[in-house]
């Protein structure tokens, strides 16, 4: 038991690790049954990676993948070191891989101390993952506004309420600042989040990865030099 009146129990651990471990074991990915693995005919792919990321895109909303624009975003400090989250999916064409946050939180910081970003996709339905990798930048704030006000009243709220990463004094403050975001969303629909930010990530390389059965997964790498076209090619899984 936590003794110093923090926010939760901690226990020895043991019984609890012993659960995880049993539960750890008893998972499987690409189980037949529960998981169907297309074929990945990487000889009628198109030449460009944006209109197959739509494609497998299509196929793992109909498959009924939850969820499948959750995408986790990899940024990295000023010293290099890594982190990760997840937002959601704002488009993805031959233009980029868009995605929008504050740009005065913690991966806002990262992005203009290292304007570059990796994405990740897993699509369990279907045994698909998709990685991208480039470099990320704002688009003009004029855009940044008409996506979000495009977006639910929940989005604008959320987006309204602020202050994403700074440290929250207590769970009231957040009610209060997030009654008022909703009632301003509500009310007036076109109010701005100023630090609110559309970036997009301009694909150096993209990499379909198609499970199968036997583990012989296919992966297929899109990448190009800058300004140049795209080439690909196979790697061992
Ligand atoms: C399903 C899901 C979708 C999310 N979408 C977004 C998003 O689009 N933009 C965003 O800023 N945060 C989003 N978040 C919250 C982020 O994961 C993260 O907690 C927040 O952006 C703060 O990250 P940071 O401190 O690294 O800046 C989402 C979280 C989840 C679980």
């Amino acid at each position: 038991m936590a003794e110093d009146g923090g926010i939760g129990d901690i226990t020895d651990g043991t019984a609890g690790d012993r659960d995880l471990d049993d539960l750890l074991r008893s998972l499987r990915v690409w189980a037949p049954g529960v998981t169907s693995l297309p074929a990945f005919d990487v000889g009628a792919v198109p030449g460009e990676p944006s209109a197959l990321f739509t494609a497998w895109f299509a196929e793992v909303v109909a498959a009924g993948e939850r969820e499948p624009h959750a995408v986790s975003l990899a940024t990295a400090d000023e010293e290099g070191r890594p982190d990760v989250r997840i937002v959601m999916l704002h488009g993805a064409d031959e233009r980029g891989w868009s995605f929008a946050t504050h740009r005065t939180s913690r991966k806002g910081g990262h992005l203009a101390a290292r304007p570059y970003a990796a994405l990740v996709f897993y699509w369990p339905a279907l045994g698909r993952q998709v990685r991208v990798r480039g470099p990320v930048t704002a688009a003009p704030a004029a855009e940044a506004r008409s996506d979000l006000h495009a977006r639910s009243t929940g989005a604008l709220a959320a987006a309204l309420t602020g202050r994403q990463s700074e440290p929250l004094a207590s769970l009231d403050d957040l009610r209060t600042a997030s009654e008022a975001a909703w009632d301003r969303a509500r009310t007036h629909p076109e109010t701005e989040s100023p630090t609110w930010t559309l970036y997009r990530l301009t694909p150096e390389e993209v990499e379909f990865f198609q499970g199968e059965e036997h583990r012989r997964h296919v992966r297929l790498r899109y990448w190009r030099e800058e300004g140049g076209p795209w080439q690909r090619g196979l790697l061992w899984p």
